[in-house]
């Protein structure tokens, strides 16, 4: 059987991520939160784009005011007044200096500025108070960024601060990665809608809204084929559509070694290449990771806890990956202290759902208190971590540290 790390490593070898030139789409500036930039930007304007005053004061020569003291003030003649977006009309000759405010355009002649607190104005004259120091208060075109460097490289997400860098670089649209697509499908006799009345031995398909959930929040595209019976025809028709339409296709159950559980067999005979069937873990111990030549496929395990569980760890990174991401895709684990006590047999590596809290700026985790059985959804609620006890290690006590995954 598979390690866990061997099994994330298989996966994300297998990975072809979109392509940049053919799976991508343009969007407007504020349709891109969160989409994966796919083209490097480069912009034809310097920041800034000209030289501009830090403060609101007086554009002075440096050579003019570097012998301002407060007892022995320099006088200036104001001979202009510059406000944001005005271009200065005057050159600032010896003796003389221009009013200006924040982020207006420094004027020629002038290479300083004093901010107003160290002035004092009568009329057309300025009294400087102290000598600044030479350029200060000046922020210089070109300083924060010359015209033709890359501005954004591609394959990082859009989030509030790059938005705003595309839209100083007047860019009304953006090329980014399509959205991946994802096929989900739940195989069961015994699953039925949550809109259904429940017969003996029926349950709600509960995986397909955890799963449909989960790959949204990560930005992709979700084709819901709903509840499949355990019929190897139907399931086989099913499984060629999703994998022929989807970028990735995920399925939950039937993936153990029941005579209901058809999974592997199908993707064998549809020519998939099975990478592995099983993984040393818990839950999720059942779990197939197929390979076709334009899609993924991972068959879960039924159990709700155990669906959820493989799919933060091992198919969210899959489809960060595809999606685009230059880097970043991979598990994280966070060292915390367990203020619960965790157990494992030791012969498998164990995931505990829990919850990390912040207490005093330090993360802590808690194991959830119901039953952790993985049928128990129920236990699963306001999860947002996993607390990974390696191979071999059976206890945890409360107050130890360990390594938890935050989803
Ligand atoms: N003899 C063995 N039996 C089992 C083993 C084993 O090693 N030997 N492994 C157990 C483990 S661990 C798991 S996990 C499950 C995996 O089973 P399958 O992937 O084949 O899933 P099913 O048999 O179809 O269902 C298992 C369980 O989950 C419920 N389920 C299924 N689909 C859904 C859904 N969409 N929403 C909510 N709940 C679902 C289903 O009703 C079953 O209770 O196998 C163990 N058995
Ligand atoms: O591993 Mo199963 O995935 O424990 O219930
Ligand atoms: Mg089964």
């Amino acid at each position: 059987m598979l390690s866990v790390r061997d099994a994330e490593a298989t996966i994300l070898n297998s990975i072809q991520p979109l392509d940049n030139q053919q799976d991508i789409e343009f969007v407007d500036l504020l349709m891109a939160n969160n989409r994966i930039l796919a083209t490097p930007v480069t912009s034809s304007l310097d920041f800034p784009h000209w030289d501009n005053s830090a403060m609101d004061g007086y554009a002075v020569r440096y050579a003019d005011v570097q012998q301002a003291r407060a007892d022995k003030p320099t006088v200036l003649e104001v001979v202009e007044e510059i406000p944001a977006g005005y271009q200065p009309q005057v050159t600032i000759k010896p003796g003389q200096a221009a009013r200006i405010f924040t982020g207006a355009m420094m004027p020629a002649g002038a290479d300083t500025v004093v901010m107003q607190e160290k002035t004092h104005r009568q009329e057309n004259r300025v009294f400087v108070f102290l000598a600044p120091q030479p350029q200060e208060f000046v922020r210089h075109k070109g300083n924060f960024y010359q015209a033709g460097q890359e501005l954004l490289p591609a394959g990082i997400p859009l989030t509030a601060a790059e938005i705003a860098v595309l839209a100083a670089a007047q860019r009304e649209q953006v090329s980014v990665f399509r959205r991946p697509r994802v096929a989900i499908l739940s195989s069961g006799n015994e699953l039925v809608m949550p809109e259904q009345v429940l017969k003996p031995g029926q349950i709600v398909d509960s995986n397909q809204y955890a799963l449909a959930t989960l790959v949204r929040e990560l930005g992709a595209e979700v084709l819901l084929l709903g509840i499949i019976k355990d019929d190897p025809t139907t399931l086989k028709e099913i499984i060629d559509y999703a994998i022929a339409n989807a970028d990735i296709v995920i399925s939950t159950g039937g993936v153990s070694v029941g005579d209901y559980d058809y999974i592997d067999k199908i993707l064998a005979s549809l020519g998939g290449k099975i990478h592995f069937r099983s993984v040393q873990m818990r839950p999720g111990k059942p779990l197939t990771f197929a390979t076709f030549p334009n899609s993924l496929y991972f068959g879960l395990p039924g159990n709700p806890v155990s669906a959820l569980v493989t799919c933060w760890r091992f198919v969210q990174p899959a489809i960060k990956k595809i999606a685009g991401l230059s880097q970043g895709w991979e598990s994280t684990f966070l060292k915390v202290k367990s203020q619960s006590e965790l157990q494992s047999n030791g012969k498998m590596e164990t995931y505990i759902h829990g919850k990390l809290h912040l207490v005093n700026g330090v993360y802590q985790f808690h194991k959830n208190q119901g039953n952790d059985s993985s049928g128990n959804l129920i236990n699963l609620a306001q999860t947002n971590a996993l607390a990974m006890l390696p191979m071999g290690k059976t206890l945890v006590y409360p107050g130890e540290e360990v390594f938890v995954l935050q989803i």
